[in-house]
């Protein structure tokens, strides 16, 4: 029989997100504090929110998220409530946590709304858990699944949607469409410094484009030109951050004779704000401007495959907290990168700034 114990409870930690016109600028001042966000970048960043009514989707996406695990795990017999806790909005991951110590939860599993390795989409987070044990008092244990990237469940929809959207170009479009793998930016510092041995996060992405682009030749019988980019850079503008953008990357491929574009934000698992306002708006506007026909690709959001593919890893997790399987992994993964380590090794993901306290790592 299949088990999650010796867990408690499990724990979606995500970002969050405003949720009215009022919360955008308090949220923007968590997200920045002590970041050194130039003054004009959050202005701007707030100006798209406020285009959306001041409501980001994101929580929204976690809640569509735990209602589908509930089912999931329902119809797989699983026992294991879920609680979940944001690092910037409500609601907050110390209250969550005040609230599943009084449930009686001494031991939880975390998992991040990040499928790769960086410090923003991992140790952050873990960094997060070890502040919101200490500010509610609480002594819950947490482990983590692992980073995601490489689960089938997280590719396969992706291959899909990205066969889909080439269908669903026009037809004169198809002659030379290319696919453009898009993910968040990052301070050039920290994708060096990401993983255990540095460089994980541009490597993960690399992997994930290429199983989805060969994904994408097996449905449709074309092999389709692909590329990494970037979207969403913020940070003063002396410092490097990875590039090229996403639009500059369009204008790129215009030139060079593209006749259409499909966008794949494989860096996000649901339709956050930077891909409704930086991909559907943003560079859907530069790709107008050139004449440069485009088709956005579907997140995995709430596919039954990511679903199942996030049952798996935490079945996984719990043999392994159990003492049943001493591997990294009892699950495939697919592609040529290993199971990423179940818990994160030391120095993974390092702090930028000073070494904090976080859970679920050697350090
Ligand atoms: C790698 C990465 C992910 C992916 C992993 C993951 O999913 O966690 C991610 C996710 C997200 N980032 C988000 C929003 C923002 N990120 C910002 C700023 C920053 N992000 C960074 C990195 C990442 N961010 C970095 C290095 C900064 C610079 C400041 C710093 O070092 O922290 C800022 C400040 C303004 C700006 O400069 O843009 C905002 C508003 C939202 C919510 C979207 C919504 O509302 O739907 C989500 C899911
Ligand atoms: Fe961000």
């Amino acid at each position: 029989m299949s088990t999650t114990a010796p867990y408690d409870a499990l724990l979606l930690v995500s970002f969050g997100g405003p949720e009215g016109p009022e919360d955008v600028v308090p949220f923007l001042e968590n997200v920045t504090r002590g970041r050194g966000i130039p003054p004009e970048r959050l202005k701007e960043v707030g100006a798209h929110y406020f285009e959306f009514g001041g409501v980001s989707p994101i929580n929204a996406q976690c809640r569509d998220l735990i209602a589908a695990l509930r089912q999931d795990f329902a119809d797989t017999g699983l026992k294991l409530p879920i609680y979940w806790g944001n690092r910037n909005w409500s609601p907050f991951l110390a209250d969550t946590l005040a609230e599943m110590e009084a449930d009686g939860v001494r031991r939880a599993l975390a998992v991040f709304t990040s499928a790769y390795s960086s410090y923003s989409g991992c140790r952050q987070y873990r960094e997060d858990l070890a502040r919101a044990l200490e500010q509610s008092g609480t002594s819950i244990q947490f482990d983590k699944i692992r980073p995601y990237f490489n689960e089938p469940g997280f590719v396969e929809p992706m291959a899909d949607a990205v066969a889909a959207a080439v269908a669903g170009l026009p037809e004169s479009a198809r002659m030379a469409p290319r696919l453009v793998f898009v993910t968040h930016s990052l301070p050039r510092t920290y994708a060096e410094t990401s993983g255990p041995i540095g460089g994980a996060y541009v490597s993960q992405h690399l992997e994930v484009a290429r199983l989805v682009a060969e994904g994408v030749s097996r449905r449709t019988g074309l092999v389709l030109p692909h590329e990494l980019v970037f979207c969403s850079r913020s940070g003063p503008p002396q410092m490097p951050w990875l590039e090229p953008d996403v639009n500059d990357h369009l204008r790129d491929i215009k030139a060079q004779g593209a006749t259409g574009a499909v966008l794949a934000p494989i860096g996000f698992v649901s339709d956050h704000m930077e891909v409704i306002y930086d991909l559907d708006t943003q560079a859907a506007e530069t790709a107008q401007e050139i004449g440069l026909p485009m088709a956005r690709a579907a997140t995995v959001g709430t596919d039954p495959r990511f679903v199942a593919g996030l049952r798996r890893l935490i079945l996984e997790r719990a043999a392994v907290a159990r003492g049943d399987s001493e591997g990294e992994s009892l699950s495939t993964v697919v592609g040529r990168l290993r199971a990423f380590p179940d818990v994160c090794p030391l120095n993974c993901c390092p702090n930028p700034r000073a070494p904090l306290p976080a859970v679920a790592g050697e350090d």
